[in-house]
C-alpha cells in the first residue's frame, strides 16, 4: 500500500494536459480563461457626454462666474446612436444627451440643470471647468490592453466587459467530461418507493453527479452495472467511446469475488497507476490510465466514495481546468484527544464549533463508518491524523473544510 502523498504525486504526473477550447461568449460562462485577454478597442470607444445637456467650446463661455451667463445659439443635437456630424462653431451649443458622442470642437458638458432655453438659443449660467462632464476615448484603458488574465473565471461581469470591447469568442478550458459508472447488483434507484430488505438505494450516483457539477465539469452519462464481470467489461467499452476525460466508478474495487471494476477496467486496455492507500476512509480506491482517460474506481462506501472524491477527483478536475485546487483549512482547537492507532492516514470527519471571542473549535462526529453519511453530513470538514499520532484536548489542528 502506498501512503497518501504518493498517491496524490502519481496522480499529478499521468494528469492529461487541460483540453482548450475557443467558446462563443455565452457558452463561456463559468469557464477559466486558457489566456490572457487583450482589448482590440479603447475605452470608452468614443469621446461622450456623462450628463444630458448641452456641448460646447470652453471658450466660448469667456469668464462666467463674473458675467453669470452666456447665450448661445442651439445648432444641433448629439444623441446616442445619432451623432452630430459639422463641427461646433464659435457661439454655438448642441443639445446632447448621455452617452452621446461630443461633437467635434466642443470640449466641455454643461448640465440642462445649469441652463435656461430662450427661443433657439440657450443661457449657460454655470460651468465649473473645461471638459466637464466629458467621458474620454480610452480614460479606462487604451487598445491593446490586457484586460483579463488567463485562469480567471468567466461569470457575469467578465462577460459584460468582452461583449462591451467585441470579443465575442474566447478561449478558455474545456469543461471535463466525466462519465459515471455505478456499479452494484443490490442498487436501486433512490425514487423507487417500495424495495427489496436486501437492497440498497443508489446514493453514490446522486452524490457524484452534483460533486463533479459542483467542481465545474460535465456528466457525460451514467451507466448502471450488475456485479458481474462480462457485463462490466462490455459497459466500459461503451464508457470509453463517447470521448470522456475520466470514467468515474462506484464500488467493486475491493478483493471481493464480485468487485469487477479493476479487471474490466485492465480487460479493455487501462493500465494501473496505483491501487490501496494507506488511508480510511478510501482504502481500495484504484488509479488508471488509457491514453489520455483517467479511470477512478472510487470504493462503493458511501463515505469513501466521497472522500476519495474530494482528495483525488476534485483536484484532478480542477487541474483539467488549468488550476490547482487550493482546500480551505481552518484552524481549531480540539475539544477531546483524537487518536489514531491504526496502520493508515485517518481521515476524521469533525464539527466545528465558532463561539464569540474564541478560537473555533473542533470535535469528531460519534460515528465515522464508511457507510454512514451521516458522518460527513454533519460534519464541516476532516482533519487528517497519521498512524500513531495523538492530538490531546486544547491543541490546534489545521481542519480541511467541506
Ligand atoms: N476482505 C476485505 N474486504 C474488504 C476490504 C478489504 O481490504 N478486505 N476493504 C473494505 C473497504 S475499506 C472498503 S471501502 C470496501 C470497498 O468495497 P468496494 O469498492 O468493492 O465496494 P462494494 O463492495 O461494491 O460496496 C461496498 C458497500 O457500499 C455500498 N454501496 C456500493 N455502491 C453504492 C451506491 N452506489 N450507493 C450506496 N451504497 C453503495 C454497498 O452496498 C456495500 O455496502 O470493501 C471493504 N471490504
Ligand atoms: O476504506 Mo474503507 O473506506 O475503510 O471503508
Amino acid at each position: 500500500m502506498i501512503s497518501v502523498n504518493e498517491a496524490l504525486h502519481i496522480l499529478k504526473e499521468n494528469l492529461p494536459h487541460p483540453r482548450i477550447v475557443q467558446l462563443p461568449l455565452q457558452d463561456a460562462f463559468s469557464r477559466r480563461l486558457a489566456d490572457d485577454l487583450l482589448s482590440p478597442e479603447p475605452s470608452p470607444r468614443y469621446t461622450s457626454s456623462a450628463m444630458d445637456g448641452f456641448a460646447v467650446r470652453w471658450a466660448d463661455l469667456g469668464n462666467l462666474e463674473e458675467t453669470g451667463q452666456v447665450l448661445l445659439k442651439i445648432a444641433g443635437e448629439s444623441q446616442a446612436g445619432l451623432p452630430y456630424c459639422k463641427t461646433v462653431a464659435e457661439g454655438e451649443a448642441i443639445r446632447i444627451s448621455t452617452g452621446a458622442m461630443l461633437p467635434d470642437g466642443a470640449d466641455t458638458v454643461v448640465r440642462v440643470e445649469d441652463t435656461e432655453e430662450v427661443q433657439d438659443s440657450v443661457l449657460i449660467l454655470r460651468c465649473k471647468k473645461r471638459g466637464q462632464d466629458v467621458r474620454y476615448m480610452g480614460e479606462e484603458f487604451p487598445a491593446g490592453a490586457r484586460i483579463l488574465h488567463k485562469g480567471q473565471v468567466i461569470k457575469a461581469r467578465q462577460i459584460a466587459l468582452l461583449s462591451a470591447v467585441g470579443l465575442s469568442s474566447i478561449p478558455v478550458y474545456a469543461q471535463p467530461r466525466v462519465s459515471l459508472f455505478i456499479t452494484g447488483t443490490e442498487l436501486a434507484h433512490h425514487g423507487d418507493g417500495k424495495i427489496k430488505p436486501y437492497q440498497v438505494r443508489d446514493s453514490n450516483a446522486p452524490m457524484l453527479q452534483s460533486a463533479i457539477l459542483e467542481a465545474g465539469a460535465e456528466v457525460v452519462e451514467c451507466l448502471h452495472v450488475r456485479d458481474d464481470l462480462d457485463s462490466t467489461i462490455a459497459q466500459m467499452t461503451e464508457a470509453l467511446s463517447n470521448g470522456s476525460d475520466i470514467i468515474l466508478c462506484s464500488g467493486g474495487v475491493s478483493v471481493g469475488r464480485h468487485d469487477h471494476v479493476k479487471a474490466a477496467a485492465e480487460q479493455v486496455g487501462f493500465k494501473e497507476l496505483f491501487w490501496k492507500i494507506r488511508q480510511k476512509p478510501g482504502k481500495p480506491l484504484y488509479v488508471a490510465k488509457r491514453d489520455r482517460t483517467l479511470l477512478f474506481g472510487l470504493p462503493g462506501n458511501p463515505v469513501s466514495a466521497f472522500m476519495c472524491f474530494q482528495n483525488f477527483v476534485m483536484p484532478s478536475l480542477a487541474a483539467l481546468q488549468g488550476v490547482e485546487l487550493l482546500k480551505t483549512v481552518t484552524s481549531a482547537v480540539a475539544e477531546v484527544p483524537v487518536a489514531n492507532t491504526g496502520k493508515r492516514t485517518d481521515f476524521i470527519r469533525v464539527d466545528i464549533t465558532n463561539e464569540p471571542n474564541a478560537a473555533p473549535s473542533f470535535r469528531p462526529i460519534d460515528r465515522q463508518g464508511s457507510h454512514m453519511l451521516t458522518s460527513i453530513v454533519e460534519a464541516d470538514g476532516y482533519i487528517a491524523i497519521e498512524p500513531g499520532c495523538c492530538l490531546q484536548a486544547g491543541e490546534l489542528a489545521d481542519v480541511f473544510v467541506f
